[in-house]
């Protein structure tokens, strides 16, 4: 490439970028291995997708080699794959589809980064992998003993070797090659053969191809002389261990996340990934400067701010006066109040046109219940989407979903519109006696799904459409699709609104052990007379790790809302199992240093 179209390029993309240097210096940088940790807004998953565009556009990818992007999802990924090949056609003047970027980029998740790896060289350990990977039925480890059959197959030794190591991975403990061996091989004799794979496993797998066939680990080695991760702040310990054995002296790195996002601790996101990888790799690290999500609300800036500032210093940060962020609140006597309140302001923000608005809530619970039941009475339209993972369900749901879809597309891959709304008929047929609402919204979000498959990505070829909606299906994902459902309310948990975001949200049962359960260590917990908790002058050591994963699911609450949050508590509540209690009180997150509530009842204001 000539230097007069080089600079040419990099003109586009700083304009593109509206100047931003900070995302600039990544997007153009020379430095081999970057970290960049920026809050949610600050344009990582933007800045992504221009370095890899650029590099692409420059020609600085030479044959054969591959650019490896991973995100946390395949839809993501697709995302990021039809962006970049969106910019192509301006910075180059060609047309550019996702296709032909396939070529030299290969966005994807770790599962389907391993899929691709296990359709090469799976046979190299189980003769079983000479099929297609993608025809088995991917279940997660904890949901072997609801499969009956699997359950039967196995022996209780078995199962428990396989439950050990899923422990293993959700406590951050990468498992030794020779557990991987013993795991591996009780999936290859037992489950395989019955046309089951666990999620685990198809990692695992690959993890042992790479330690028995080290030429195999050289070659995708020297194949990804570049690696992207978003979302970086997620990666498990065996994803990690991936990582590790793709990257040769020579990869270069750019890793994008921010450690105040890791959500999923609980399911094995390592801790300290983010600072541990700048020593070890000696990466280079770059954080962005401008948050673009909250740009035109200065409180909703502060908030993002000084919610950091808090989790930065064990909540003990100096903020001005004049910094403190306003966070409007509604507080009710009882849940019915509360709920009345909520509902009513998401009547009055629905008086903006196409507006789009989600009311959050830690868990499912009849607190939940009751702001339903308050929409309902008002007549709002609202889509019900308070699904978790572990709910039996939602992941049945899943099951079918993707047993009848292999069954449908497996062999032939003959996705098309047609074929698709046949598709999802078939599942509704199959679900015609359900009354159950879960199973309503989530027949709802597979219309959805299939909708945006058909028409927005229809020029995808079939076997990318195949692997998206079979990953959806594997990894519990259709949450995911609520982004294209067609309705102004969406009532959600935090985990199933990660990555999306919409024009108001409402943060529910933002009380002491609603939103938190640290009360139970904390020495504030009976304190009397307030309806506000407050954290402790000195926090219990033991309470500061859980204080900080409980304050990552609120600040990602918080962050999900372009132009304004509110939150919401009342004194009474209700357990898990439908207890009530109350003089419950205000939960002290929303209360931390940096933090003012006011009253966000329409034309009121003040505390
Ligand atoms: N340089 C820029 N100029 C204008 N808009 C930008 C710029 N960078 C990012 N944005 C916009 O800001 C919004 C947030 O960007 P993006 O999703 O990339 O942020 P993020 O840091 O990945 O957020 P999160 O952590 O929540 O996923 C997007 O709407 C994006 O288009």
């Amino acid at each position: 490439m000539s230097d007069a179209n080089l600079v040419e390029i990099k003109e586009k993309i700083t304009a593109q970028h509206g100047g931003d240097e900070r995302q600039l210096d990544v997007i153009f940088s020379d430095s081999p291995r970057l970290i960049v940790e920026a809050p949610a807004g600050y344009g990582k998953t933007t800045t992504m997708i221009s370095r890899i565009a650029y590099l692409f556009a420059s020609g600085q990818i030479p044959n054969p080699k591959r650019i490896l992007g991973l995100t946390f999802s395949v839809n993501a990924a697709l995302k990021v794959k039809r962006e970049v090949a969106g910019k192509l056609p301006s910075l180059l003047g060609l047309q550019n589809s996702p296709v032909s970027i396939g070529e030299k980029v290969t966005i994807t998740n770790y599962h389907g980064f391993c899929k691709g790896i296990l359709k090469k060289y799976g046979y190299l350990i189980a003769d079983a992998l000479r099929k297609d990977v993608n025809l088995f039925r991917a279940v997660g480890d904890s949901d072997i003993e609801n499969q009956t059959n699997l359950k039967t197959t196995l022996t209780p030794a078995e199962l428990q070797s396989l439950k050990a190591v899923e422990t293993d991975v959700k406590e951050a403990r990468v498992p030794d090659a020779q557990t991987i061996h013993a795991y591996n091989d009780i999936v290859i004799k037992k489950l395989l053969p019955l046309d089951y794979i666990t999620h685990n496993a198809i990692i695992l797998f690959v993890l042992e191809i790479f330690t028995n066939y080290t030429e195999v680990k050289k070659f995708y080695q020297s194949y990804y002389p570049l690696i992207v991760v978003d979302e970086f702040q997620d990666t498990n310990c065996i994803a990690w261990k991936l990582l590790e054995s793709v990257i040769s002296e020579q990869t270069q790195l750019l890793f994008l996340g921010d450690s105040l996002q890791r959500i999923y601790g609980f399911i094995g996101a390592l801790p300290d990934i983010m600072s541990k990888v700048v020593d070890e790799y000696g990466m280079t690290k770059v954080e962005l400067s401008k948050n673009y999500r909250f740009q035109n609300n200065p409180d909703m800036l502060k908030l993002d701010k000084n919610i950091r500032a808090n989790a930065a210093s064990c909540f003990t940060p100096t903020i001005a006066a004049d910094d403190v962020a306003k966070l409007p609140a509604f507080w009710g006597t009882t849940q019915q109040d509360e709920a009345e309140q909520v509902v009513a302001k998401v009547q009055d923000l629905l008086a903006e046109e196409n507006v789009k608005i989600a009311i959050l809530f830690r868990n499912r619970s009849k607190n939940a219940e009751i702001v339903e039941a308050e929409l309902a009475r008002n007549g709002i339209q609202y889509f019900y989407g308070m699904f978790t993972d572990e709910d039996s369900d939602y992941v049945e749901f899943h099951n079918k979903c993707q047993e009848m879809f292999i069954r449908r597309f497996g062999k032939s891959k003959a996705i098309n519109k047609k074929a698709l709304a046949a598709f999802s008929d078939s599942v509704r047929t199959a679900y015609a006696a359900s009354t159950g609402k879960t199973v309503d919204s989530l027949l709802k979000l597979l219309d959805a799904l299939v909708e945006k498959v058909s028409i927005d990505y229809a020029d995808l070829v079939p076997e990318d459409k195949y692997t998206l909606l079979l990953d959806i299906f594997e990894n519990r994902q259709l949450k995911q699709a609520m982004e294209y459902v067609d309705s102004r309310v969406i009532l959600s948990t935090v985990h199933g609104a990660k990555g999306l975001e919409w024009d108001y949200v409402i943060v529910c049962d933002v009380e002491q052990w609603a939103f938190t359960f640290i009360c139970r260590d904390c020495p504030s917990k009976s304190t009397q007379g307030s309806a506000r908790c407050r954290l402790p002058q000195n926090i219990p050591t033991q309470m500061v790790e859980p204080l900080l994963d409980d304050l990552c699911v609120f600040y990602v609450a918080l962050t999900r809302a372009k132009k304004q949050v509110f939150i919401s508590a009342s004194g009474e509540r209700y357990n898990a199992r439908g207890r009530q209690f109350t003089g419950g009180k205000i939960c002290c997150f929303a209360l931390v240093n940096g933090v003012r509530l006011i009253n966000a009842a329409p034309n009121k204001s003040g505390d």
